[in-house]
């Protein structure tokens, strides 16, 4: 199976998912001034209102907070986006003490961790399962974490992160509106890419936030409590460093809001 390791790690990846070599992989190195301003980028449009979550699991990848997305409660749209997109769970990325964790990484500089809200398109696809295997499927939304003063409203999730310490517990985590992550400026780049972990598929409109928030490096240090191993594991593996590295851009344009 696939992970983050020297062995299975995402140098093997093309392997199982010869996609990974492909000509719209995701994370890239973004260069602003290579991004072209689109007139026609509208603004971003989160309706997080009424949506909230129902658990919260360890997959032996990341940590999941997953939504109902039973109807169109919780959604994204405007931007680059045609149609309004279903919040379906999101999740994060990190690193190791000390070291960037991030996916997406700006003219070079990676950022401590990267958050993932993970949406799709429900206008044109009957399930999540359909869309994520098409061009315009998903949505996700990229929100870089940098390491500063507590975040005020992550404690709700780190707080509950000993319940989920190892791989395949899953939790109730009701009530949380993950709006309370969002950072005050909604401007953002767009391009065309792909999930970041296997199956890879290229079906990802990607929003990344301009703006990271801030946590702190106790909270990060939090996330890194969590295992990649099963209870029942005598080796117990700390979860970091559970990021892919940039990916070639091969041609594509980044698109920036205004
Ligand atoms: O890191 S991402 O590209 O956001 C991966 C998203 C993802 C979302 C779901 Br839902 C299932 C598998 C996945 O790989
Ligand atoms: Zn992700």
């Amino acid at each position: 199976h696939w992970g983050y390791g020297k062995e299975d790690g995402p140098s093997s990846w093309y392997k199982n998912y010869p996609v990974a070599e492909g000509n719209r992989q995701s994370p890239i190195d973004i260069v602003p001034n290579e991004a072209s301003r689109d007139r026609d980028l509208g603004p971003l449009m989160i309706n997080y209102d009424h949506c909230t979550s129902i658990n919260i699991s360890n997959n032996g990848h990341s940590v999941v907070v997953e939504f109902n997305d039973s109807d169109d409660r919780s959604v994204i749209k405007g931007g680059p986006l045609d149609n309004p997109y279903r919040l379906k769970q999101f999740h994060f990325h990190w690193g190791g003490k000390g070291h960037e964790g991030s996916e997406h990484t700006v003219s070079g500089k990676g950022f401590a961790s990267e958050l993932h809200l993970v949406h799709w398109n429900a206008v044109k696809y009957k399930t999540y399962g359909e869309a994520s295997t098409a061009p315009d499927g998903l949505a996700v939304l990229g929100i870089f974490l940098e390491t500063g003063d507590d975040h005020r409203w992550l404690h709700m999730i780190t707080d509950v992160l000993y319940t989920v310490k190892y791989k395949g517990s899953i939790t109730d985590f009701k009530g949380f509106n993950p709006k309370c992550l969002l950072p005050s400026s909604l401007h953002f780049w767009t391009y065309l890419g792909s999930l970041t972990t296997p199956p890879l598929h290229e079906s990802v409109i990607w929003i990344v936030l301009k703006e990271p928030i801030e946590v702190s490096e106790k909270q990060l240090g939090m996330l890194r409590m969590l295992l990649f191993t099963e209870e029942e594991d005598n080796q117990k593996m700390r979860m970091e460093n559970n990021f892919r590295p940039p990916q070639p851009l091969k041609g594509r344009r980044v698109r920036s809001s205004n």
